[in-house]
């Protein structure tokens, strides 16, 4: 064999050690995860051609050894794996909340269930299961109050309702958790504190499958939707690929079916569903780059800080949108400012004597040029100002950054957000400017020739 010393042979190392690098480290002979395939298998799971591994891009996540193709079956996880609400009704707590009134609900039931086995360590039977659970999360509910500040409404507004909620979900379980004293030798309030709620609460939301139990009577109203499956809640989400998952009454499993194909050696996704960058954040934690779904919301307030408070008509054009739904949900895309924005920006800018033309506007149809040129100078004004803005969070997020290692983490997925957000907002900018341009040139044309 040739020696590969010199220059070439320097070369092609450093490329091996960098691909090594970033490529995925193989997880599966740590002791933790030894024990997870044990005690799947004991539970009636076949051995896929899966892996657990560590990727660069997506943090720990399942590596295939064989390709995929459309329609294989990814992983099939026996129903014995799962942990549904039946589970918790079928253990020491079944008594306990079938008894309560008024009745917990189904989400409820599974966070105190995780926080009672955990708390039981070893005498756990779900103890492998519950060792490879993340010790805490990265939704918006762990960050310090100056994370939260940095990131664009409407999701900071969400983030604080999220917390809200889950602090009411723990002041409004503390007589249900006092109910359980006598299965612990501790005061409960040490067992079921605060910390330990959001924990388990982030766990059920970030990692539970959907499907669809029945719902007991002892159980509020609230729908019983969520399991937790073991394994199968190592795949991660991309926002391309296309899978089936259902439980399987014939094979009593719950089963994931490719929809597309995957490369050997490849991580396999699915998809958690058509979520832009801000549900992802809120809900599971991260941002996806280039994310199809992604958009940026333009508020309420910014829309309002960007129109003349000299117009008389403004009070009934506000009025009309929100009548007709025009005041939610308007945002820039990768594909520019969406038809919404625009629409509700050509209502807004409307002249006195072309008020009584609104439903026209609502219906999709042109008022008159100056309507479109108004409209299109009014949204390049305000994705001008939240490129601004955006710039300006960027600029306290470095400061902090600087300032602060603990923060780190949490300040690097504002970061990603609102640099997705960027190049959202500065090819809408382009693409504006591209329009105001053939508009100015269509309205010179026209002035010409009549
Ligand atoms: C169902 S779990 C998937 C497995 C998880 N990565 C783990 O190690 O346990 C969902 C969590 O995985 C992470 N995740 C999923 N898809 C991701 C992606 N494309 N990029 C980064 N993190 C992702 C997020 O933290 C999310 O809350």
């Amino acid at each position: 064999m040739k020696n590969q010393r010199g220059r070439t042979g320097r070369h092609r190392r450093r490329k091996l050690v960098g691909r090594s690098a970033l490529g995925p480290v193989n997880y599966s002979h740590m002791p933790e995860y030894i024990q997870l395939k044990k005690w799947l298998k004991e539970r009636g799971f076949e051995d896929s051609n899966l892996r657990i591994a560590r990727f660069a891009d997506t943090g720990r996540g399942l590596m295939t050894t064989k390709s995929i193709q459309a329609g294989d079956v990814i992983i099939s996880l026996p129903e014995k794996c799962l942990l549904t609400t039946r589970t918790v009704l079928g253990s020491y707590l079944g008594k306990y909340i079938t008894e309560w009134k008024p009745p917990v609900s189904p989400l409820l039931a599974l966070c105190t269930f995780l926080i009672v086995e955990k708390y039981v360590g070893d005498l756990s039977v779900w103890k492998p299961y519950l060792d490879v659970l993340p010790q805490s999360y990265t939704c918006p509910v762990y960050w310090e109050p100056e994370v939260e500040t940095l990131l664009p409404e409407p999701l900071r507004r969400k983030a604080q309702e999220q917390r809200t909620a889950v602090q009411e979900l723990y002041r409004s379980s503390k007589h249900f958790f006092s109910s359980l004293q006598s299965l612990f030798s501790q005061h409960v309030d040490s067992v079921f504190t605060y910390e330990v709620l959001r924990w388990a609460w982030c766990t059920v939301n970030t990692r539970t499958v959907y499907m669809k139990n029945t719902q007991a009577p002892c159980f509020s109203n609230k729908p019983d939707v969520y399991v937790l499956a073991p394994y199968l809640d190592l795949l991660n989400h991309s926002p391309g690929v296309q899978v089936k998952a259902a439980f399987s009454e014939k094979s009593r499993c719950y089963e994931i079916i490719a929809g597309s194909n995957c490369g050997k050696h490849e991580q396999v996704f699915i998809c958690y569903g058509p979520h832009d960058n801000q549900r992802l954040l809120l809900e599971y934690g991260f941002v996806a780059s280039r994310n199809p779904h992604s958009s940026v919301f333009v508020s309420t307030d910014v829309l309002l800080h960007h129109l003349s408070p000299t117009d008389k008509q403004l009070p009934k054009k506000l009025s009309l949108l929100k009548e007709h739904n025009f005041l939610e949900n308007l945002t820039f895309g990768l594909d520019g400012p969406s038809w919404k924005l625009l629409t509700a920006l050509k209502l807004l800018c409307l002249e006195s004597g072309e008020f009584m033309c609104w439903k026209k506007v609502l219906l999709g149809e042109t008022v008159s040029d100056t309507n479109e040129q108004k409209s299109l100078t009014l949204v390049r004004n305000i994705c001008c100002h939240l490129i601004e803005e955006t710039h300006d969070a960027l600029r306290k997020l470095s400061h902090l950054q600087s300032e602060s290692v603990d923060l780190e983490q949490h300040l690097a997925l504002v970061e990603t957000l609102r640099r997705e957000d960027l190049q959202i907002l500065q090819t809408s900018a382009e693409i504006i400017m591209q329009n105001l341009h053939s508009e100015a040139i269509s309205v010179a044309h026209i002035s010409l020739y009549s």
